[in-house]
């Protein structure tokens, strides 16, 4: 299958902003990010799309590089909960010590992902080709490292630094890292909690609801009210499709066809509405 990109969200990915020009210019190429809470579905909604359209290519987040940071430059070990260097459980375990450590990490390695080139498969598709990522570097700074700088567990000099050097660097590399829109899941802290326990990833045994309902409230304010003050014009006016994902799909076919069917097609889910 592979979807078309000339209705609803992906029109107005075309009208905001003229994208990629790849290979002497023959190429489109679009960039969209897919945000949500910890645990909400991103990885399971992403093996989705990966299967079910051919000209998306979805980079996961690069979570075994922080859980692992000797190993993101050597070789990589077989279990990166075990080293000393798993910067996520450091995170986890005492953020105020290690929060800004973190977003300066997780920050780099997005920057790297959103500069990797395109595969060359996505080269070869005739219909217009998305590159998806996993977060980006725009819900490191509006999402998490704001949540950790309002929890107190970045102080105001790392905020400033952080922000300076944010600032700095996607105004550098400019239309390399610039989306053309964002896919918002969405769904009630209290689900999240509940697929994150199910997961049971080691390091995040200790997130409490609070923390959860805090992200959610990041989110809700960047995406869907724009009331956190963004720094990149191109942010502004970026359309967000909202998808819910409360709804449990995982194990229903039919279910998971409907979510990226009507998830991807009505109007209705796009912030802001198309016209
Ligand atoms: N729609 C869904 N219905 C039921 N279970 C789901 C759904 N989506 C994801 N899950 C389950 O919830 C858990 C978390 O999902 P997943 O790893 O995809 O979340 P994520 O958003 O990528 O997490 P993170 O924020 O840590 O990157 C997994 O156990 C997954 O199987
Ligand atoms: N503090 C903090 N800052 C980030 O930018 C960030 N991005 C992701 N995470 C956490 C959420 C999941 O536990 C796990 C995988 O998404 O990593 C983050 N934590």
């Amino acid at each position: 299958m592979a979807l078309r990109l000339d209705r609803t969200f992906f029109s107005s990915l075309s009208k905001c902003y003229i994208p990629n020009q790849v290979m002497k210019g023959i190429r489109r190429i679009s960039r969209v990010s897919i945000e949500g809470n910890i645990a909400v579905g991103k990885s399971t909604f992403a093996r989705l799309l990966n299967k079910a359209v051919q000209n998306w290519e979805v980079i996961p987040e690069p979570v075994t590089k922080w859980q692992n940071v000797e190993g993101a430059t050597s070789q990589p070990v077989p279990f990166p909960q075990q080293t000393a260097s798993n910067l996520l459980q450091m995170m986890y375990q005492d953020p105020k010590r290690w929060s800004y450590t973190f977003q300066t990490f997780s920050c780099m390695s997005r920057l790297r992902t959103q500069l990797q080139p395109p595969p060359s498969r996505l080269l070869q598709i005739s219909d217009a080709a998305v590159q998806v990522y996993e977060r980006s570097v725009y819900s490191d700074r509006y999402i998490f490292a704001q949540n950790m700088f309002e929890l107190g567990c970045v102080n105001t000099t790392e905020w400033a630094v952080y922000q300076d050097w944010h600032t700095f660097l996607v105004e550098q590399f400019g239309p390399k890292v610039q989306l053309e829109g964002i896919i918002y899941l969405r769904a009630p802290p209290q689900i999240c909690m509940k697929r994150l326990k199910r997961r049971g990833r080691v390091e995040e045994q200790g997130i409490q609801l609070d923390y959860l309902e805090s992200l959610h409230m990041q989110h809700e304010n960047w995406l869907l009210n724009k009331s956190t003050k963004v720094h990149f014009d191109h942010l502004k006016n970026l359309p967000v499709l909202v998808l819910d994902a409360g709804l449990e799909f995982e194990k229903d076919l039919e279910m998971q066809a409907r979510f990226l069917r009507e998830g991807i097609l009505p109007s209705k889910n796009l912030y802001p509405p198309t016209t």
